[in-house]
């Protein structure tokens, strides 16, 4: 399967190129960037010197086609959804990583990010997670892959909710921290080092968008209709991010049941684990595509549930990579099993 990564110097651009390098089944078609087009990307990223040779190209959607199957758009939001129509329209399969197209109600979209221009193609799009939404996504020729705080935030939340355990009416809080890779390579003074470094602090405390992502998925999927609160935090560290969520549950589920309904909810999903002595912690996951999930009921029916995940792996490129194997019909895990770096 020929493969291009548009947007390949970026963040999540960079950790496709290393997952499809090392996949079994697909090859580096064609690799873009918008500032270094021309050069190559061993030159960008000296740690590809003598493993990738390609050079960066100008993102055109006629060479795209020319060389490619599936192409992933790794792009900023507004920028994918000016490129993805020409790819679809070329007979290419998509994967998006930005937010264009992720939401089912043009009007949510427009109030975080803008005015969309293409609402119909938007509401056509899968939803990418890969756990849920699994048989809509082998039928998919444009697939928006989740944001990294949903993807945290859905997977632990929709059995509890699918199944009534936490009640439509129960409001949900939700406490992200991510790591600093998550706002992408672009140089700002939120990301530089003396700013970051030694320092730990709340984000977009009156609203984020990731907060509408998770609400309009929840809503349409499990009629969730109560508030979510959501608040993210910026860590001192490069990858990661640890989410927990507290709500409640009625009196007549126990600590047992519910991580047994964990467990046979995500009984096939191999990248889903479900910790039972344990909780989640960053270093578990990190380079991996797992996501690392804790439940704690406490006697007064409060839940504390944890997730852990790599934000540029299960939160943006790993996830890409294992809705491309849905796509092609290939296991989900090709390509994505290596251990992670524990130190
Ligand atoms: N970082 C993360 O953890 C996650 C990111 N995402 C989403 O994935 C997408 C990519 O994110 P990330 O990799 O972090 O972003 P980066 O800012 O690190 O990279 C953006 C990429 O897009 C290219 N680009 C920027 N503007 C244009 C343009 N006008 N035309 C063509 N190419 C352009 C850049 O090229 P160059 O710099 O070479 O000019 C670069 O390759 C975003 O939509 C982001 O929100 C989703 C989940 C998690
Ligand atoms: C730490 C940090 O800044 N994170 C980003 C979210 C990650 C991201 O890239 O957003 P999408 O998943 O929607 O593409 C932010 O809060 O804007």
């Amino acid at each position: 399967m020929q493969v291009s990564i548009v947007g390949a110097t970026g963040y999540t651009g960079i950790e496709l190129v290393r997952l499809i390098k090392n996949h079994p089944r697909a090859e580096i078609a064609l690799l873009t960037s918008e500032s270094f087009a021309g050069e190559r990307i061993a030159d960008i990223y000296p740690h590809l010197i003598d493993i990738i040779d390609s050079r960066c190209r100008q993102v055109d959607a006629d060479d795209i086609a020319e060389c490619s199957d599936i192409v992933f758009t790794a792009l900023p939001h507004g920028v994918s959804s000016k490129l993805v129509p020409d790819l679809l329209e070329k007979g290419l399969q998509v994967i998006d990583l930005s937010g264009d197209y992720r939401y089912q109600n043009p009007d949510i979209y427009r109030e975080w990010y803008q005015k969309h221009e293409d609402p119909d193609l938007m509401a056509r799009a899968t939803y990418g997670l890969a756990e849920i939404r699994e048989e809509q996504i082998k039928n998919s020729r444009l697939i928006a892959n989740p944001g990294c705080y949903p993807t945290s935030s859905l997977i632990p939340l929709y059995p509890f909710l699918a199944e009534g355990i936490i009640n439509s009416e129960t409001e949900i809080i939700i406490d992200a921290k991510s790591g600093v890779t998550g706002a992408g390579r672009k140089p700002s003074r939120k990301k530089h080092f003396c700013e970051v470094q030694e320092n730990f602090q709340a984000y977009s405390v009156e609203g984020h968008r990731h907060r509408s992502e998770i609400a309009e998925k929840l809503k349409n999927w499990t009629e969730y209709s109560a508030e979510i609160t959501f608040t993210p935090h910026l860590l001192p560290l490069k990858r990661g991010i640890l989410t927990t969520i507290y709500s409640s549950c009625g009196q007549q589920y126990e600590q047992k049941n519910l991580i047994s309904l964990y467990e046979d909810y995500y009984s096939e999903n191999r990248f889903i684990r479900i910790l039972s002595d344990k909780k989640p912690q960053l270093k578990y996951v990190a380079g991996t595509n797992f996501c690392d999930i804790s439940v704690t009921r406490l006697s007064s029916g409060r839940l504390k549930i944890i997730a852990a995940l790599d934000n540029l792996i299960k939160g943006a490129a790993g996830q890409a990579v294992q809705n491309m194997n849905l796509l092609c019909s290939w296991p989900s895990e090709l390509g994505l099993d290596d251990i992670g770096l524990y130190f």
